[in-house]
């Protein structure tokens, strides 16, 4: 085997009432949605910053500011794409992602299998490599009170 790297990364976002909500790749029907500069998707950039991290290449503001325009809405799974690119540049490949979401509703677990398939999708990774799971956080704080999700990843990297 060749050299191997972990990476770990975190996002978080305001959830605002009427605003469309996309996680995963997957439109969640919901009365409220992540906001932000994208689409505000916390698990696919808390992948990003899990991949980036790994090959010591910054963050995901370091590489799509919040403050350039070519971002604005732009669907996270196409910075992932980016990110993929980056990481080839520099002779890695994916092992594996694991991930955590902490949102108190809607409930994740029947959108898991469609996150997957867009994630691998866009990584260029078989689906058993890519783990979604889901927690609420006990109706304490501001994921509880529902205004915030947060999100988590793990990933291993490897030479190839
Ligand atoms: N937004 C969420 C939160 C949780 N789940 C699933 O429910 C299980 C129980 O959650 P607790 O926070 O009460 O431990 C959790 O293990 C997940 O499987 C979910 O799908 N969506
Ligand atoms: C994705 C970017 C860029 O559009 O903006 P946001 O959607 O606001 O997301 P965030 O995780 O706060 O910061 C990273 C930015 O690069």
């Amino acid at each position: 085997m060749g050299k191997i790297r972990v990476g770990f990364g975190f996002d978080v976002h305001q959830l605002k009432d009427q605003h469309p909500f996309i996680l995963g790749g997957v439109k969640l029907e919901h009365h409220s949605g992540a906001y932000g500069h994208s689409d505000a998707d916390v698990l696919l950039h808390a992948i990003c910053d899990a991949l980036l991290g790994a090959a010591n290449l910054r963050d995901i503001g370091f590489h799509f500011s919040n403050t350039d325009n070519r971002w604005k809405g732009i669907s996270s799974l196409v910075l992932l794409q980016h990110v993929l690119e980056l990481l080839k540049e520099k002779g890695w490949a994916i092992g594996n992602i694991d991930s955590m979401i902490c949102l108190e509703a809607p409930k994740i677990n029947p959108h898991i299998p469609e996150m997957k398939k867009n994630i691998a999708a866009a990584a260029g990774i078989d689906e058993d490599d890519i783990s979604i799971k889901a927690t609420t956080n006990e109706t304490m704080g501001f994921i509880g009170r529902q205004e915030g999700v947060v999100a988590y990843a793990t990933c291993l990297i490897e030479r190839v």
